[in-house]
């Protein structure tokens, strides 16, 4: 594959979360809106180049003007639609609340955990509801090459330029079911229960990526103290309003700076070793029962082991 060839490759996703509508630094080539079997995405798809030329996809998971709420969020059109562009590796971007006192609303965090408040609420996989049954592995929920890639240049980006922002790693985001955010019990429970940060998005997305073998990291950005802290008040969305611009612009400044790098990163495929495959014996052994409809539905996303006729 020639350089230019190379370049015409997008391989790296970006998801905006609240907050993160746009990024810097990016010239806007095209928009896209790929219909897949679940639906369209939440926000047609925009793909930039860096200065250098590389490409990158740009998806707002709230889609235009912040109009989808957590729970209703396109979640596995999103990743079907990326996936089909050809799209390697998502780094998504959130804002949370912190359930730690060493965590500041404004650091950033590099999650490798997850507990799941959202179970059974939401649609999570991309064989529901199908004749195809596969259970994707998911005790390491982030993929951790990349996570442990990202956090040498993002401490270097938010150390230059955070005014005094931390980033922390080796936590775990609770994600619950909004959208009112949680009572001062809930909020204490889930400090209980080991969790360290709190967001309504990141599942089912980090499921999603995974049965789609795509690699996937979160940069949650603390924008409160959610619930949990005595004699002080609760959190409210205009808390995190406060801080939220805030985060974005070091969120963009954070992706100006690594995408190039985590590009050839992508392209050389070190970081993505465990995804790729990953569903192979996942995948429970084809019988008759597999309906011909389901196949093809499932080829848009997993063209790998799904062969449409
Ligand atoms: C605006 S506060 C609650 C909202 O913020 C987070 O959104 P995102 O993850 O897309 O940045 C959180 O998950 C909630 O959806
Ligand atoms: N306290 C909180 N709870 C859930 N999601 C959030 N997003 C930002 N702050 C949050």
């Amino acid at each position: 594959m020639s350089a230019a060839e190379a370049k015409d490759n997008v391989l790296i996703g970006v998801i905006g979360g609240s907050g993160l509508y746009h990024l810097d630094n990016l010239t806007f080539m095209k928009q896209v809106n790929p219909e897949t079997p679940w639906g369209h995405p939440s926000s047609p798809i925009s793909i930039c180049a860096l200065p250098s030329g590389t490409k990158v996809a740009f998806l707002a998971r709230h889609g235009p003007g912040h109009a989808i709420s957590p729970s209703a969020i396109p979640v596995r059109a999103n990743i079907a639609a990326l996936k089909s562009l050809g799209i390697r590796a998502i780094l998504a971007f959130s804002a949370v609340g912190s359930l730690r006192e060493e965590i500041a609303p404004g650091d950033f965090v590099l999650p490798s955990q997850i507990i799941d408040r959202t179970k059974g609420i939401r649609p999570c996989s991309f064989f529901e509801g199908t004749s195809i049954v596969a259970h994707a592995s998911f005790g390491d929920p982030f993929s951790n090459k990349f996570v442990e890639w990202l956090e040498k240049p993002v401490r270097e980006i938010i150390d230059a330029h955070g005014n005094g922002a931390k980033l922390h790693t080796g936590k775990c985001i609770i994600c619950m079911e909004g959208p009112q955010f949680s009572t001062r019990a809930e909020s204490k429970m889930y400090r209980a229960w080991g969790a360290d940060i709190i967001n309504m998005s990141v599942l089912p997305e980090a499921k999603l990526a995974r049965e789609a073998e795509l690699g996937y990291a979160l940069i949650a950005t603390s924008t409160d103290y959610d619930s949990w802290r005595e004699n002080e008040t609760t959190v409210t969305a205009a808390e995190v309003f406060k801080v939220l611009q805030t985060n974005a612009n070091l969120s963009r400044t954070v992706a100006a700076n690594i995408l190039d790098e985590l590009h050839e990163a992508a392209e050389e495929g070190h970081i993505l070793t465990e995804e790729v495959g990953c569903m192979k014996y996942a995948i429970m052994p084809r019988s008759e029962k597999q309906k011909e409809e389901d196949i093809q539905k499932l080829s848009f996303v997993l063209p790998e082991y799904f062969k449409a006729n």
